[in-house]
């Protein structure tokens, strides 16, 4: 029996502080899929099983190619690590969120401070620093990296410091067993002759604003949805290198298609959704495509049940300067060097992940607000800025 038979339904926001344990726990990737009948998006897989083959690494490469430039979103399997080792951080996202409000609230990040490690909801929003509607049903957990730069096991909850070798483990060997390929294939696109270059930009024991999150999307009532306009989180790319999402049973995230309109990204058992976004899309000067995407409210057989996620948001060194990666031969003959952006002022990753969080906390999460009703006939809403010299988008 799947655990959704037995998890109390919150019908709005309002009550997930009520919502109980749930009694049998039972893996969530057991979720049945949706039978409604959506619009896809096709992606490709990569299977990184191949990677160490002779010529695995090149393959790989030539499979994305077409993908890093013009989707943004792929998939990849192979990546040795079990299922039932990710239904055990599905679980632990589960027991996290069922805590008592008030110990998840000992762990809140501090927005003010432009962080967004530890516990972020709806209690933790300050009007002024973060803009936040009272309809919005995420709630996150995020753990920066497990380095001697932040807090050791005994900043979390007990819960997380019970579980903590798994959870270091599960996140260490999801930076070498995926990150690191992935990145040492990114650089095989771009046809670099230091194929470690971007991985020498991601030293994992190197202070670095990544992390791991558990989050979770409370279901709310047909009414609360509909206010929303059928949205959990509104259009937006994601800031870092790249971002993991392990396999989502529950429908709901979706991708901007190149013809305008938005297509559901598929569970696909034993893969990971991967997207690139907006500082690996920078350091290729923006050839490598950052792509809007959103969570949509899930499909009607889906709809009644608590969302739950286990993703990764990757990002480069504190230490890596925003810049565009010279001598790609690639990026020579697509144009990309005769075209580029001036950045208004040298900086480094650090500082304009920083200025960034602080500008989508302000900014982006107004626009997010909008689209979730706050402004009455805000349709459509897009808003364009520049922070420390950069240009940035958001939508909804
Ligand atoms: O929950 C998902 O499927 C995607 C979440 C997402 O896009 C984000 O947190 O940036
Ligand atoms: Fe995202």
């Amino acid at each position: 029996m799947s655990p959704v038979a037995t998890t109390p339904r919150s019908t709005s926001p309002v009550s997930r502080a009520s919502v109980k344990p749930r009694t049998v726990p039972g893996p969530y990737s057991s979720i049945p899929e949706t039978t409604a009948d959506l619009e896809w998006a096709e992606l490709v897989s990569l299977d990184l099983s191949t990677f160490e083959n002779p010529g695995g690494k090149e393959a790989l490469a030539q499979q994305l190619k077409y993908a890093v430039h013009n989707v943004g979103f792929f998939y990849v399997t192979g990546f040795g690590i079990s299922q039932e080792e990710v239904d055990r951080q599905f679980e632990l996202s589960h027991e996290f969120f069922d805590l008592p409000l008030e110990e998840k609230l000992k762990y809140a990040a501090d927005h003010k401070a432009a962080s967004y490690n530890g516990y972020n909801g709806p209690q933790v929003y300050e009007p002024g620093v973060t803009e936040h509607h009272p309809r919005h049903n995420i709630e996150v957990y995020n753990l920066p990296k497990f380095t001697a730069d932040f807090p050791s096991a005994s900043s979390h909850p007990e819960l997380i410091q019970k579980n903590w070798e798994d959870i270091v483990s599960f996140g260490k060997r999801v930076h070498t067993n995926v990150i690191e390929r992935l990145l040492v294939i990114f650089a095989i696109v771009l046809e670099l002759e230091d194929e470690q270059y971007f991985v020498k930009r991601h030293v994992y024991d190197v202070k670095g604003e990544d992390h791991m999150r558990y989050m979770k999307y409370s279901a709310r009532s047909d009414e609360v949805n509909e206010e929303a306009q059928g949205l959990y989180s509104t259009g937006h790319t994601d800031l870092g290198s790249i971002t993991l999402l392990f396999k989502q049973p529950i429908a709901g995230l979706q991708v901007l298609n190149k013809d305008g309109r938005y297509r559901w990204v598929k569970a696909v058992p034993g893969t990971i959704t991967v997207n690139i976004a907006d500082t690996l899309s920078l350091l290729s000067g923006r050839y490598f495509k950052s792509s809007i995407h959103r969570v949509a409210v899930p499909p009607p057989d889906q709809r009644h049940l608590d969302r739950h996620g286990v993703l990764f948001f990757i990002r480069p060194n504190n230490n890596v300067p925003v810049e565009v990666v010279k001598g790609s031969p690639l990026l020579a003959r697509e144009g990309v060097y005769e075209t580029l952006e001036e950045f208004a002022e040298p900086i480094d990753v650090g500082t304009w992940v920083r200025k960034r969080q602080e500008h989508i906390f302000k900014e982006g999460y107004k626009i997010s607000s909008a689209a979730a009703g706050v402004r009455e006939g805000a349709e459509r809403t897009e808003l364009e800025a520049v922070v420390a010299g950069i240009k940035v988008k958001y939508w909804n």
